[in-house]
C-alpha cells in the first residue's frame, strides 16, 4: 500500500486529534452503515438532497511520549480499515483529512506527513476547547454534573442561560477561559501548576510509574500526615475569627519542615494524597478568583487531570464553595478530557459547510481500553476509551 495514498470508506470518515503535553486524544466518527434521508427523531432539519449518516463518535487516548502506539492505532484501526472496505455504492473514496489541535499538531506534523502522507488541518487549541465544551453542553444530555460530599448530580443546561461561563481546562498546565458564546471567548488566566505537576512531582516523590498508580495511591492516603493544619498551629483549635476550622490545611506539605523525617519515612499514599489535594485546591481557588473577577457563576472543569476521580472533584468543589461562600458552582463534564479533540472534530462543520454534526443522544457504553491495550490488536471502531456519543453527520450535496 502506498503510504501517501490513504483513503477511507464511509465506515470511519472523520478523525480529530488533540496532541497535548501529556496525552493524545482521538475522536473519530464510526458510521453504522445506515444512510437515511431524514433523522429518526425529527430533531435535525434535513434539506432536500441531503443524506444523514448515522453513527457514533468514538474516543481513545494515548500517552504523547508513546506516540508510536498512537500511530499504530491509527494505521491498524482507522487507515487500514478504511483502505480495506469498499464504499457500498462503488463511488470514489474521499481522501482522509485529519483535524489536529494542541501543541503536538505543530510538533508532530512532519511525523504524520512522513509516516502516512497526511497533512494536518490545524485548529487553534483554545478555540477547540471552547467548541468542544459548547458542543457537549448544548447537545449531549447528562454531560455536566456537580460533585459534592460524594453526591453526583447531573445539571440541566438551560441553553438560554449558559453564557457567560468559566472553562477551566486542567491538562499538563491549566487554561482558564471566559466563554461568552460560540466562538466568543477570552483566555483570562492560567497556571503552570496542573496535571503535569501532579504527575511529575508524584513520580519523583512516590516512585510510582503511572498516573493511575498515583491516583490509586492517593485514594488510600491521609494528607494530614504531611500537611500542616490550622489545628497543628493553633493547638488543636479553630481560628474561627477568620473562618478557618482546625482541620483546614494551613500549609500543604508543611509538616515535613519539623517532623525530622526523610521522604522515605512517609508513606507514598500520604504523599500522593497531599499532592492531589494541593494541586486541586490551588486550581479551585484560582478558578474561583477568576470567576469573581468577571462575575461568572458557572465554572466547568475539564481536562484529563480530573479523570472522574471523586476525591479530585470533591476537593475542587469544596475549594470553589469555600472561597465563593457558596455563590459559585464547580461543574464537571463526562467527556472531560476530550474537549479539544471534540472541538477540532466540530470544526469540520465550520469549514466545509457541507457537513453538519448533530448528536441524538449518547450511549452508555464504556469500554476500558487504553492505548497500551490496542497496540497489536486490530480492533474495530466500537472499542472506545470514553463514552461514545451517538450522532449523525449531514452530508449536503
Ligand atoms: N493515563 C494517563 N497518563 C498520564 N497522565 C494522565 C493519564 N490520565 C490522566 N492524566 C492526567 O491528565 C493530565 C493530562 O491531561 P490532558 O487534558 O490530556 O492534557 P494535555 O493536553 O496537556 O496532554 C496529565 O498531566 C495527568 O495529570
Ligand atoms: C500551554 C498550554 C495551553 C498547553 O496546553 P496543555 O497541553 O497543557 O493542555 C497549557 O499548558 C497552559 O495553559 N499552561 C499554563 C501557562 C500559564 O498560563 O502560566
Amino acid at each position: 500500500m502506498d503510504p501517501h495514498d490513504f483513503r477511507f470508506s464511509t465506515q470511519i470518515s472523520h478523525l480529530a486529534l488533540d496532541i497535548g503535553g501529556t496525552l493524545i486524544k482521538l475522536v473519530y466518527f464510526s458510521a453504522n452503515g445506515d444512510h437515511c434521508e431524514e433523522s429518526r427523531d425529527g430533531s435535525i432539519f434535513v434539506c432536500s438532497g441531503c443524506s444523514v449518516l448515522q453513527g457514533r463518535l468514538c474516543f481513545a487516548k494515548f500517552e504523547t511520549r508513546k506516540i508510536d502506539d498512537c500511530l499504530e492505532f491509527i494505521r491498524f484501526n482507522i487507515l487500514q480499515q478504511h483502505s480495506s472496505v469498499q464504499h457500498p455504492n462503488g463511488t470514489a473514496r474521499d481522501k482522509l483529512s485529519i483535524k489536529a489541535t494542541g501543541g503536538g499538531a505543530f510538533k508532530f506534523a512532519d511525523l504524520f506527513n512522513e509516516k502516512f502522507g497526511i497533512l494536518f488541518d490545524k485548529e487553534d487549541e483554545m478555540h477547540c476547547l471552547v467548541g468542544g465544551a459548547n458542543y457537549l453542553l448544548k447537545t449531549v444530555p447528562r454531560e455536566a454534573f456537580t460533585y459534592l460530599d460524594g453526591q453526583k448530580e447531573f445539571v440541566q443546561i438551560d441553553h438560554n442561560d449558559l453564557y457567560p461561563y468559566l472553562l477551566v481546562n486542567i491538562g499538563s498546565g491549566v487554561s482558564m477561559i471566559k466563554v461568552d458564546g460560540d466562538g466568543k471567548y477570552e483566555r483570562i488566566s492560567g497556571t503552570s501548576l496542573g496535571g503535569g505537576t501532579f504527575l511529575g512531582l508524584g513520580k519523583l516523590l512516590t516512585k510510582c510509574k503511572s498516573f493511575d498508580e498515583l491516583l490509586e495511591l492517593s485514594h488510600h492516603g491521609n494528607n494530614r500526615v504531611i500537611d500542616m493544619l490550622v489545628g497543628d498551629i493553633y493547638g488543636g483549635t479553630d481560628y474561627s475569627k477568620i473562618g478557618l476550622s482546625s482541620t483546614a490545611i494551613a500549609s500543604s506539605f508543611g509538616k515535613a519542615i519539623s517532623d525530622g523525617k526523610e521522604l522515605e519515612d512517609y508513606q507514598p499514599e500520604d504523599v500522593a494524597r497531599s499532592l492531589l489535594r494541593m494541586i486541586s485546591n490551588n486550581i479551585g481557588q484560582i478558578a474561583y478568583l477568576n470567576a469573581l473577577r468577571f462575575g461568572l457563576k458557572s465554572i466547568f472543569f475539564g481536562g484529563f487531570f480530573i479523570r472522574g476521580h471523586e476525591y479530585t472533584m470533591d476537593t475542587i468543589s469544596v475549594a470553589v464553595h469555600f472561597w465563593s461562600r457558596g455563590e459559585a458552582k464547580a461543574m464537571f463534564l463526562t467527556h472531560e478530557g476530550f474537549l479539544g479533540a471534540l472541538g477540532a472534530f466540530a470544526s469540520y462543520k465550520d469549514q466545509s459547510h457541507n457537513k453538519d454534526l448533530k448528536s441524538h443522544h449518547h450511549t452508555l457504553q464504556r469500554a476500558n481500553c487504553s492505548g497500551d491495550n490496542f497496540r497489536h490488536i486490530p480492533v474495530t471502531a466500537n472499542v472506545n476509551d470514553g463514552e461514545t456519543i451517538e450522532c449523525s453527520i449531514i452530508n449536503r450535496v
